[in-house]
């Protein structure tokens, strides 16, 4: 009963808003045409108009001064009174239409909307519901009209629009003062404040006066929706139509908002939408035919929804909304014409109702601008990410709408884990290994074998958040080596809260390029931080979420630097460059070696569909221990996420049947042979022979690991062995029997390369990490500096000291480079 009293009260005043609107300039020229026998002066019905929404506004303003300390029935009764005392305005103004009744029933339309949202706050958060009924009323009545008695009928209609919005409102407010009380939710965004006391303080507000200057924008539209129509003589259907799309424009922006563009951060959306509206709302300016007027109206409704939705704001809407559409029609109360002409036949039409449009439209591109760069400390920095990274899935998390995972102590056992349902996949490598690469091949694969949502998604910047967090760490002048060990774990605490645990409790398979092992490699191998510190650090970050499978893909630092040249960045390694990705390589190696039945070694040295053609077969067997999700994939995402994390009550299940598989690009199975003794000794690497103990040689079958076991931060742990696979075409299914042949996709041959070159999402992320690492290798360049500075406190011969069961050569002591950060190897 109180949702259909709302229903009807919002119907109802909109009804009359948009009654007394037409109305004005109506009766003005009535009172013109009567009382002084002239021509009808749009100028004069402009100003009348104005006059209307000045007092609507002001109405709108009052009763939070008298209404803020009242108690909640108390309201509910003023809120009855008015709506009683509106709609016998109304019918009053129905019967008798003369101006000063018009400013009455607008001054009642003001209190009455802010009594309503003051009462009831969802009503103002659900535009759908309120904006979408009033818009369909004033359109079929308007229309109705018209249609049957021509353009003067459809001022006629909706005069009867009016009568239909008092009747509601009368209805409603018997519905309000009878129904039973509504219990009060706490406002979220965009409402009213309860009470002044509710107002945060301005420093809180994300962006208020973008805010504002959005709503103005939107006032503006709707205050010249009538002068334009008069001016164009589209007629009252005219006015309706325009009204409808600009309402309907703005519930759609409002409601999509916060999943719009998921891959923008939202202060870059808001200057997108500033940009956006200012742009359309000139070219509604200027269009003199009505569908483009009203379509440009609604999209320029749409990207205020959207950009409003994007700010954190609680403050009023109506001080936007009120100085837009005053501004407006101020503007156009200038009440001139001129023609440009364009051509010989053709001219340019120019009003003071289009320089309405013109202005406002033009302040907001300007702030849309000022707010490109003002908008992140970084300013423009990260603009093409966030452009190209726009409408990617991935981040399609609406701000502050995390579902946080289970909270757990510090040492959560991955138990805590246990609801998630999907399939979690790590890549991990050197830069330029093809991580990004392998893992949008990878989403495709798995989403051609119909194994429903994937989500690819890396680490640092997964999240909005962490794109914040990206930018300080890659983009800016460095951060000391602890601070960008905490920096990188932030990232992913928030990465798994907010992205990667809700999408496996969706039971999504969810790939990410880079996870803990990052760290580990990275910030304890390579920076040389306490490693035990680095992997508490991650795992009390992660909850103890850990891949079921890691891709390591390993490659020789100096092809990974010339791939990364043809990204820009540099080719060059000094000699601690490589001393850096050395342990670095060394690091996931070891890593891989200790934990093998949980992750796989692929060498990244060939073809990008050799590569996959591994990582497929790889992640066909992983999924195929699990409930033969490529058959049934909702079934296929019931096994939990594997328990079992140092330190938890889970113990890490290191049973030594399991396995390291190293894909070799080689090509005949090596199961019983050390790397040392792969089949192509030319081109495996020393580092890699020397990294990666393999004392004991097992089956190397994902599928008969023990079930997903295996702690992601291992202890020292030195049983694991490691089985060479040839990889080669079928070879590799036909060699190992207790293969299933069903889940082994053979290597695709190396002439199907092109074809994956040219796959969308392979483009696109190749444009997104060119346009990312261009900039990030200007200004690496300055960190290098900074950090050869810094370089003398940290580094020096106790570099090679002790650093717990890091990855570091026992042989190696050249001086490693304490400062090298990820920014180092560039
Ligand atoms: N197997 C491959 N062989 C040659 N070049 C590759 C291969 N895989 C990827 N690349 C190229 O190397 C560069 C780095 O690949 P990318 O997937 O972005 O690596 P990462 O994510 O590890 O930095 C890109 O320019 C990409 O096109
Ligand atoms: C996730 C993570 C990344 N990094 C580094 C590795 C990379 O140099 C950099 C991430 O940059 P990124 O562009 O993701 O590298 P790529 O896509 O080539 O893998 O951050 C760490 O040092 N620690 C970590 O925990």
């Amino acid at each position: 009963m109180v949702g259909l009293a709302l229903a009807a009260l919002s119907s109802g005043i909109a009804g009359v808003v948009g009654f007394t609107e037409v109305l004005e300039p109506t009766a003005m020229r009535d009172i013109f045409l009567e009382v002084e026998g002239t021509t009808f002066d749009v100028r004069q019905a402009v100003l009348a108009l104005l006059l209307v929404f000045v007092l609507t506004a002001a109405g709108v303003f009052l009763p939070h001064r008298v209404l803020g300390g009242l108690a909640p029935p108390a309201r509910r009764t003023v809120l009855g009174v008015t709506s009683v005392a509106t709609a016998v305005a109304a019918l009053a103004l129905f019967f008798f239409p003369v101006v000063w009744l018009s400013w009455l029933v607008a001054l009642l339309l003001g209190v009455a909307v802010a009594v309503m949202v003051l009462q009831s706050p969802d009503a103002n958060q659900k535009p759908w519901r309120t904006a979408g009924v009033a818009a369909g009323l004033l359109l079929f009545v308007t229309y109705a009209f018209q249609i049957v008695g021509g353009v003067e009928a459809g001022a006629l209609g909706v005069r009867w629009f009016l009568l239909l919005g008092a009747v509601l409102l009368l209805v409603a407010a018997v519905l309000v003062l009878l129904g039973p009380a509504q219990p009060q939710a706490p406002p979220e965004t965009g409402t009213f404040p309860q009470a002044s006391a509710a107002l945060r303080a301005p420093e809180e507000i994300a962006r208020p006066w973008a805010c504002h200057l959005l709503f103005g924008v939107l006032g503006a539209v709707f205050a010249l929706a009538q002068p334009a129509v008069i001016d164009e003589g589209f007629g009252q259907a005219g006015f309706a139509v325009i009204v409808c799309s600009a309402l309907l424009g703005w519930a759609i922006g409002y409601e999509v908002g916060p999943t719009f563009a998921p891959g923008m951060t939202r202060p870059r959306l808001t200057s997108f939408a500033l940009l956006g509206s200012g742009v359309l709302m000139g070219a509604a300016g200027i269009i003199e035919e009505l569908s483009g007027k009203a379509v440009l109206s609604g999209a320029v409704a749409f990207a205020v929804g959207v950009g409003v939705r994007a700010q954190p704001y609680v403050f009023s809407r109506r001080v936007g909304v009120t100085l837009g559409g005053v501004l407006a029609l101020l503007l156009a109360s200038a009440g001139f014409r001129a023609e440009v002409p364009l051509s010989t036949y053709a001219h340019w039409s120019v009003s003071s109702i289009g320089i309405g449009y013109g202005a406002v439209g033009l302040a907001a591109l300007i702030a849309g601008v000022v707010a490109l760069f003002t908008f992140s400390p970084q300013g423009l920095q990260g603009l093409a990410v966030d452009v190209v990274h726009a409408f990617r899935s991935p981040a399609a998390v609406p701000e502050g709408h995390s579902r946080g995972l289970p909270s757990g102590g510090a040492l959560g056992p991955a138990g805590d884990h246990a609801a998630a349902t999907g399939v979690f996949v790590a890549f991990e490598g050197a830069d330029g290994s093809g991580k990004s690469t392998q893992a949008s091949l990878l989403a495709e694969h798995l989403r051609s074998r119909g194994l429903g949502p994937v989500t690819v998604t890396r680490e640092p910047g997964g999240t909005e958040a962490g794109r914040a967090m990206r930018s300080v760490l890659l983009d800016g002048e460095g951060v000391a080596a602890r601070s960008e060990a905490l920096l990188f774990a932030a990232d992913r605490a928030h990465h798994v809260a907010a992205l990667v645990g809700p999408a496996l409790e969706r039971g999504e398979v969810v790939i990410t390029d880079r996870y803990i092992d990052s760290s580990l490699s990275y910030q304890a191998a390579g920076r040389e931080l306490p490693r035990d510190e680095i992997a508490q650090l991650s795992r009390w970050a992660t909850e103890g979420l850990v891949p079921h499978l890691t891709i390591v893909l390993d490659i020789d630092p100096q092809t990974a630097a010339a791939r990364t040249a043809s990204r820009g960045e540099q080719n060059h390694l000094d000699s601690a460059d490589i001393e850096f990705r050395r342990r670095v390589r060394e690091s996931f190696l070891d890593l891989a070696a200790k934990e093998p039945s949980r992750y796989i070694v692929i060498d990244a040295d060939r073809t990008a569909a050799q590569i996959a053609a591994d990582v497929h077969a790889a992640v066909d067997r992983l999924l195929s221990t699990r409930a033969a999700p490529q058959v049934r994939p909702d079934q296929a995402r019931s096994a939990p996420v594997p328990p079992g994390v140092p330190g938890s009550a889970v113990p890490a299940d290191h049973s030594g049947e399991a396995v390291t598989t190293v894909l070799d690009r080689g090509g005949a199975a090596q199961s019983a042979h050390p790397p040392a003794d792969r089949s192509t000794p030319d081109r495996s690497t020393p580092d890699r022979s020397s990294a990666t103990p393999h004392p004991a040689p097992a089956t190397p079958n994902l599928a008969q690991a023990p079930k997903q076991t295996g702690p992601v931060l291992p202890t020292d742990q030195g049983e694991a062995a490691t089985t060479v696979i040839p990889t080669r075409g079928s070879e590799s299914a036909a060699v190992r029997p207790d293969e299933e042949p069903t889940t082994v996709l053979p290597g695709r041959p190396a002439a199907e390369e092109p074809q994956f070159r040219q796959t969308k999402s392979r483009e696109r992320l190749q444009a997104q990490a060119e346009i990312e690492r261009r900039a990030r290798e200007r200004l690496r360049q300055a960190r290098m500096r900074s950090s050869g500075r810094e370089r003398p406190q940290n580094s020096g011969p106790q570099n090679s000291g002790p650093q717990g069961p890091g990855p570091q050569e026992p042989g190696s002591q050249e001086p490693g480079p304490r400062d090298d950060g990820p920014g180092r190897r560039r």
